[in-house]
């Protein structure tokens, strides 16, 4: 089924859940990625599987729903951030309960949840510079009635004394919009496929991401590992030319022997892949492919 872009409230709200969800289902699927779940296996993952990145998106989409209808029109406040930060904690306990209790897509809410309130408070006529700084505004909002957890993305932070999931949103999403988006529209315009675009996206986040997932996992040299390996691969061409390929696969090789997963670079292609489709600068809203399945 081809999905339209819709206006109005409610079919604007239904069209940023079902895009949301296909972006965070169509990342999962890409391959092939170093160390991450994709359609190959599971890949330096014990509790993941494909099936269950797709549960875990499919959960999301009342919780993206909610989001953008609760935001529509709204200015970033207080009270919109409290709100956001409810819902958002809401769809964590959704996607614990499709997962059976496995963190599949905390990151992913946080981001795209964000940014899809974002496009909802410009009523879907901002331009992507204004949704990500929208987005950046709320982030950095203090949200009171959040309980204080101690999770392994701060004990990361503080350790290795480097940004991570809340930084890089309050900073307006710099890996999605200064890397990420330009990367996969010059990849697009120089003829890579779609899949070799994406992947290069993906590289292009790769390349200086403080990883949070990485660190806990592989310490300074997983998350180095992952940031020259992923820059070898753009300087070989890219995945479109041989040599970037190879590349690549030598980096997924030494990523599971480390036993790093970028976790949270994925989650940054995901919302990349969101933007894409709901504000791009020239073409207001791209149509998903006809071949969707959602
Ligand atoms: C602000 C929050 C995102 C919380 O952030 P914090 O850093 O405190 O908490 P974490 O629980 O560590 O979650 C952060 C997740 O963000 C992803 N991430 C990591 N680094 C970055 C980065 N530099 N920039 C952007 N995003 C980043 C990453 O998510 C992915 O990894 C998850 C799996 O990780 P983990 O649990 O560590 O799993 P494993 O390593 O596999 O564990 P083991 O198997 O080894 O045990 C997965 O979910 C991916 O999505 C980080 O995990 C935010 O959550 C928050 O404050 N929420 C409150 C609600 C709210 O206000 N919402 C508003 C918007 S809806
Ligand atoms: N494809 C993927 N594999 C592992 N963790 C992820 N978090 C978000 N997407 C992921």
């Amino acid at each position: 089924m081809k999905l339209q872009p819709q206006t109005g409230v409610e079919g604007s709200a239904q069209w940023l859940a079902r895009v949301a969800t296909q972006s965070m289902i169509e990342e999962a699927r890409l391959s092939p990625k170093p160390g991450l779940v994709d359609s190959r296996g599971n890949g330096a993952h014990h509790d993941l599987t494909l099936s269950l990145m797709e549960r875990s998106a499919h959960s999301l989409s009342p919780t993206f729903h909610a989001l953008a209808l609760q935001s529509w029109k709204r200015p970033a406040d207080i009270a919109l951030r409290q709100l956001v930060g409810r819902l958002g904690r809401e769809g964590e306990a959704q996607m614990m309960e499709a997962t059976g209790g496995v963190n599949t897509h905390r990151g992913a809410i946080w981001a795209l949840g964000l940014l899809v309130s974002a496009a909802a408070m410009h009523g879907m006529e901002g331009s992507s510079e204004e949704i990500a700084a929208s987005a950046a505004k709320l982030a950095g909002l203090p949200d009171s009635t959040a309980p204080k957890i101690f999770s392994k993305g701060l004990r990361a932070t503080r350790r290795y004394q480097v940004p991570g999931a809340r930084e890089e949103a309050q900073q307006g999403f710099p890996h999605v919009m200064r890397l990420a988006l330009p990367q996969l529209r010059r990849s697009r315009e120089a003829g890579a496929t779609e899949q070799q675009a994406r992947l290069d996206a993906l590289m292009a986040i790769m390349t200086s991401l403080s990883d949070t997932c990485v660190l806990s996992r592989a310490g300074l040299e997983g998350l180095e590992t992952m940031q020259n390996g992923a820059r070898s691969v753009l300087a070989a061409g890219g995945t479109a030319q041989a040599a970037g390929r190879e590349a690549l696969a030598k980096l997924d090789k030494q990523m599971l022997a480390l036993n790093a997963s970028p976790g949270g670079a994925a989650d940054l292609l995901a919302a990349t892949l969101l933007m894409d489709r709901i504000a791009c600068d020239d073409v207001r809203v791209t149509p998903l492919p006809q071949h969707s399945h959602l």
